[in-house]
Formats: structure tokens, sequence, C-alpha cells
């Protein structure tokens, strides 16, 4: 473990709000951000642009809101820059029509077997953080953190170079199963800008039926990556 790569205020994002319950829980342990998944219906927890911007009127002004999509459209795009997201999470593929419309900070995710496509986005302005996430996003599941062992070590060299490396450099999200037994070990061996997690405080009952968040997880959580 790199001691210098230890970031000791680590973020935490909690993702896939869906209702106002969920906003409560987060306007009370205060997580650093909050996701949204939409125009997702795959998703259990997608909701759509109008409940979405009903949540955003009730969330705690310190903390910053995410807007999660998929290969998204240009239209979906400025619907989302209409309701007022801070940051817009982009997983699948991101079109130039796209990259050359949006005005949101973007958050481009990436899955276990896309790494190598990372230089593209180096340059970008736009791109302000990378969302690691492992093969399935928001499924709970883990992957190889090792594989992020060269990414991490790249930032750190580029940072200690001139003012353009600088201002280029982008956040680290890591997603992809985290929970409370392993935040701690994540923290300390990838060095995460931000832990981003949603399965590990959502209630489902044994049928398998979604419920929401657990306000307790959260409060869990939170806690841990903030102490
Ligand atoms: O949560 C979803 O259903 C989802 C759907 C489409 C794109 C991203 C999605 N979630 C992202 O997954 C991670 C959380 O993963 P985990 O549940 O903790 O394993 C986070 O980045 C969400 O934004």
């Amino acid at each position: 473990m790199d001691k210098e790569l230890i970031n000791s205020h680590t973020k935490i994002k909690i993702c896939g709000m869906t209702c106002e319950a969920d906003i409560k829980a987060v306007n009370t342990y205060l997580p650093d951000y909050i996701g949204f998944v939409l125009f997702f219906p795959k998703s259990n927890r997608n909701i759509s642009i109008e409940q979405a911007e009903h949540l955003l009127e009730k969330v705690d002004k310190k903390i910053r809101t995410v807007a999660v999509v998929v290969s998204p459209t240009t239209e979906q795009i400025r619907q989302i820059e209409k309701a007022g997201f801070d940051y817009i999470q982009i997983h699948g593929t991101v079109t130039e029509d796209v990259y050359k419309q949006c005005k949101l900070p973007i958050l481009r995710a990436f899955n276990v077997s896309d790494l190598d496509k990372l230089n593209e986005y180096e340059a970008k302005d736009k791109i302000k953080g990378y969302v690691f996430d492992s093969k399935t996003p928001g499924s709970g599941k883990t992957f190889d953190w090792s594989l992020l062992d060269n990414i991490r070590q790249r930032q750190k060299t580029d940072a200690s170079k001139d003012v353009s490396h600088k201002k280029n450099k982008k956040m680290i999200f890591l997603a992809g199963g985290i929970d409370e037994t392993n935040v701690k070990r994540a923290i300390s061996q990838v060095a995460p800008d931000v832990i981003d997690l949603s399965s590990a405080v959502e209630k489902t009952s044994e049928d398998g039926t979604f419920h929401g968040k657990d306000p307790e997880k959260i409060r869990t959580i939170v806690t841990m990556v903030h102490d």
C-alpha cells in the first residue's frame, strides 16, 4: 500500500435514490454525492425525470446530485440539465454530439472490460471524474481492484508535473459491491476520491422484492468513510 496515495478526505456517493424517504435519510447523514438512475427501465432504481425533479427540490444543498444514465441521447442530456443536476454520470456510449452538447461536468463510467479506453478521455475537459465499476453496474458485485494500480500511480505522477496536468486531473470514484465489510480496505488499497455504492444500503426482502434504501445502513457507511 502506497501511503502517499491515501486520500485522507475520502468522500462518499450513495446511488439509486427513488423516493422521499431516501432523500430524508441522505439529508440526515449527508453523503457528499447522491445518484438518481434515469432513462434506464431495466434497473429497479430507475425513476422518471419528473420524479427526479420533485426529489431534487428536497435535497440538502450540501449534497451534490448526479444523474446516472446509460448511453444517453442529446434530448435526455437536455432534460437532465433542465432538471438542475450538478453532474451527469455516463455509462455505455458517449457520442460526439452528447459530449459537445453537454454543459454539465461528466463522470465517465468504466466497467472492468473497457479500462483501455481511458486514454481517450484524459484530455477532455468536461470529464471531471472516472467511475470504476464492476461489469454490471448496480449489481453489488466487486471487481479486482489491482486493475486500477497503474491508473492511480499515473494520476499521482501526472499531478506532480505541470499546471495543465493538474488542471486535467480527474476524480476517481470506486464503485461495485462496496459495503461495510470492504470499504476500509477499498480506501487503503485504491485511495479513491469517492466511494460509490448503492446495493449495500438497500432493503430487499427474502423473495427479492426491492424496498429502497435503509437509513441505518446509510448512517453506518457514511460514518465509516467520513471518520
Ligand atoms: O444502480 C443501477 O441500477 C445502475 C443502473 C445503470 C447504471 C448505473 C447504475 N448504478 C451504479 O452502480 C454503482 C453502484 O454499484 P453497487 O450497487 O454498489 O454495486 C454506482 O456507480 C451507481 O451509480
